[in-house]
C-alpha cells in the first residue's frame, strides 16, 4: 500500500472513499455530472474527500479519492496539503469552493451539478428584474430545506425559498470569491447558482446535502415549466388550516 492509501481504503459502503464514486455514478444518471463536470466532496471530522479533476465523474473509483486535513491547511487554504494523491491526477478545480462550504458553513458535504435546469434557471433570471436571486414560494417541495445555517428546522410551505446566483468566470475556482460572498451576503442559503454554469449545493451531512440538491433540482426544473406556462415563482396563497 502506498502512503495515504489507508484513508481511502474500506469496505462500508457509507466511508467517504466509497460513497463519492457511488453518489456521482447516481448523480450522472440525472445529467448532473455529465462528460467530467460537476462533482461531490465529502467532509468528516477533520478529513475533506475529493475527486480528480477533469475524470468520467461516474466512473471513479475509491482510489482515486484525494484526502486533506482542514486543521493543516494554512489559513488562506490556498496551499493545499493533502494526505493522499493518487497518481496521474490533479484535484478537483472545484476543490476551493467544496473547502469555502465547509469553512465557512461547517457543512458535512457539498455537491455541484451542471444540471440543465439550474442552468436554464439562471438563463430566464437574466432578462428579469432581479437577476441575481432565485425565488420561489407556495409549492410543497420547498421543505425539503433546512431553514438555515445554524437553525433548525425547514423551511414552510409558505416561505420564500432564495437561492442567489453568481456571474460564471473562465476558470472554476476564482468563483471560489464570489462563492463566500454570496455566502455572507446570504446566510441562511444552502446553494448559490452559477449563471450559464450550474449549481453548489451543501448540507451538514450527506443525507442533507443530497436531499436540498434533490429538491432544488425539482424545483428548478418546476420553474422552468412554469416559466413556460406564464406562471410566475412568486404567488400570494391564502394560507389555509392552523398555521403552526
Ligand atoms: C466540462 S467540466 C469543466 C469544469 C467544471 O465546471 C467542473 O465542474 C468540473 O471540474 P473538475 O476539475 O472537478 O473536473
Ligand atoms: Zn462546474
Amino acid at each position: 500500500m502506498a502512503s495515504g492509501d489507508e484513508l481511502v481504503t474500506s469496505s462500508n459502503p457509507e466511508h467517504p472513499a466509497n460513497l463519492i464514486p457511488s453518489l456521482c455514478a447516481k448523480f450522472w444518471t440525472l445529467g448532473w455530472v455529465t462528460g467530467t463536470g460537476g462533482g461531490c466532496s465529502i467532509c468528516e471530522d477533520d478529513l475533506v474527500y475529493i475527486a480528480p479533476s477533469g475524470v468520467q465523474k461516474e466512473l471513479m473509483k475509491p482510489s482515486d479519492i484525494y484526502v486533506l486535513s482542514l486543521a493543516a491547511q494554512d489559513a488562506s487554504l490556498k496551499n493545499r496539503v493533502y494526505l493522499r494523491s493518487p497518481p496521474c491526477y490533479k484535484p478537483s478545480q472545484c476543490t476551493p469552493l467544496f473547502l469555502a462550504a465547509f469553512t465557512l458553513r461547517g457543512a458535512g458535504c457539498c455537491i455541484h451539478t451542471h444540471s440543465h435546469w439550474a442552468v436554464l434557471v439562471t438563463l430566464l433570471l437574466e432578462s428579469t428584474d432581479s437577476p441575481k436571486m432565485f425565488e420561489i414560494n407556495n409549492i410543497e417541495q420547498i421543505k425539503g430545506f433546512g431553514r438555515g445555517f445554524q437553525k433548525t428546522g425547514n423551511l414552510g410551505y409558505h416561505d420564500t425559498l432564495r437561492i442567489p446566483v453568481i456571474e460564471n468566470t473562465p476558470h472554476e475556482e476564482d468563483l471560489t470569491e464570489f462563492l463566500e460572498e454570496a455566502m455572507r451576503q446570504n446566510p441562511d442559503t444552502y446553494a448559490v447558482l452559477v449563471r450559464r454554469h450550474g449549481v453548489y449545493v451543501w448540507g451538514d451531512n450527506v443525507h442533507k446535502a443530497k436531499t436540498q440538491c434533490e429538491s432544488l433540482d425539482y424545483l428548478f426544473q418546476l420553474a422552468v415549466e412554469m416559466k413556460r406556462l406564464n406562471l410566475p415563482w412568486i404567488s400570494e396563497v391564502t394560507p389555509v388550516g392552523p398555521q403552526r
